[in-house]
């Protein structure tokens, strides 16, 4: 009896251990083939599998950890040149409008792979002093990207200057160009506020936006005050027309689910919204939504 419980022990002990040590072959096996296996990506799978022009995963760990650091200046030539990383002419500019969510724009296109942002707005083509510096100034001012990555700026005064179109398409006929819009009178609002803190900051006094938006004479919208100004789309879009067609630009946006014809001032005053006779601009002056145009 005695003899037939411990050979029932014996065989319980060598099940119990064949499985330890079972198990502990399994982990060791599976951590070794962990440090082969690339993370995931989030977007994986959502295009299906990967053709040959798609960018390695690889990229995107760099652009987060290595290019960072070569952006930050706290790299070597040599470091540089062993990546095979380049400082590449923009192939897309967002190039406005000042306060219509132009950052938020280029960080959310920045999430892709492929786009590498230059974090400044350069001012290059809106700025004489920096255009007379010249084309390799400008590829200079950019970021480090990978060649086959896409180089992208945004500097919202770009829209409203009067010689940045011709400057853009002597540059580059064929770039992207990016436009995202908000309804105007929010925009001049909006534009208003950002100029009003910053007085505030160095303690000094400032119009209230009314005097400045309002004729006291005609009492009508008084189109000289830029921050209008910069809402006239239409005005500053018929420059772009001249060197990038009406074909290029594709359109893309929703209408809105409810239409107010008022926006609030700082000041807590009922205005007009903006409209238009022109039926394609009124649409997009209508939209609350952002609206983005895309010149292809
Ligand atoms: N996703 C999204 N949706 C709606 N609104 C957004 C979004 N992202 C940014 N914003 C608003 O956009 C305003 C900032 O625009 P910009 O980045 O173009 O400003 S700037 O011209 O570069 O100064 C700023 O507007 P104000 O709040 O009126 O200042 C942001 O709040």
């Amino acid at each position: 009896m005695l003899f037939k419980q411990q050979a029932l022990l014996r065989q319980k002990l060598f099940v119990l251990g064949s499985l330890a040590i079972g198990s502990l072959l399994y982990l060791v096996a599976r951590v070794g083939s962990l440090d082969r296996l690339q993370p995931l990506c989030p977007i994986d799978g959502r295009f299906g599998p990967r053709g040959q022009d798609e960018i390695p995963l690889r990229a995107l760990q760099f652009k987060r950890g290595l290019l960072h650091e070569f952006r930050k200046g706290n790299a070597t030539k040599e470091q540089i040149r062993l990546h095979n990383l380049v400082q590449q002419l923009p192939k897309a500019i967002i190039i406005g409008v000042r306060k219509g969510g132009t950052r938020a724009l280029l960080e959310m296109l920045n999430l892709h792979p492929a786009v590498v942002k230059a974090s400044q707005e350069i001012h290059f083509f809106d700025n004489d002093e920096n255009y007379a510096k010249g084309i390799e100034w400008y590829r200079k001012k950019m970021p480090f990207s990978y060649p086959h990555q896409i180089t992208i700026e945004k500097s919202p005064a770009y829209f409203i200057t009067e010689e940045v179109p011709e400057r853009i398409y002597k540059m580059n006929s064929s770039i992207k160009l990016l436009i995202i819009v908000r309804e105007p009178t929010t925009r001049a609002i909006s534009d208003y506020t950002q100029v009003l803190e910053g007085k505030e900051r160095k303690n000094k006094t400032y119009y209230k936006f009314e005097k400045l938006a309002i004729d006291p004479n005609t009492c009508e919208v008084n189109t000289k005050y830029k921050a209008v100004r910069t809402s006239i789309y239409t005005k500053h879009l018929e420059r772009w027309l001249k060197y990038f067609p009406i074909e290029q630009f594709s359109y893309r946006g929703r209408r809105p689910a409810y239409h107010r014809t008022t926006a609030r001032t700082p000041a807590g005053r009922e205005v007009p919204k903006s409209s238009s006779e022109d039926k394609s601009v009124q649409f997009i002056l209508q939209c609350h939504q952002r609206v983005l145009l895309l010149a292809i």
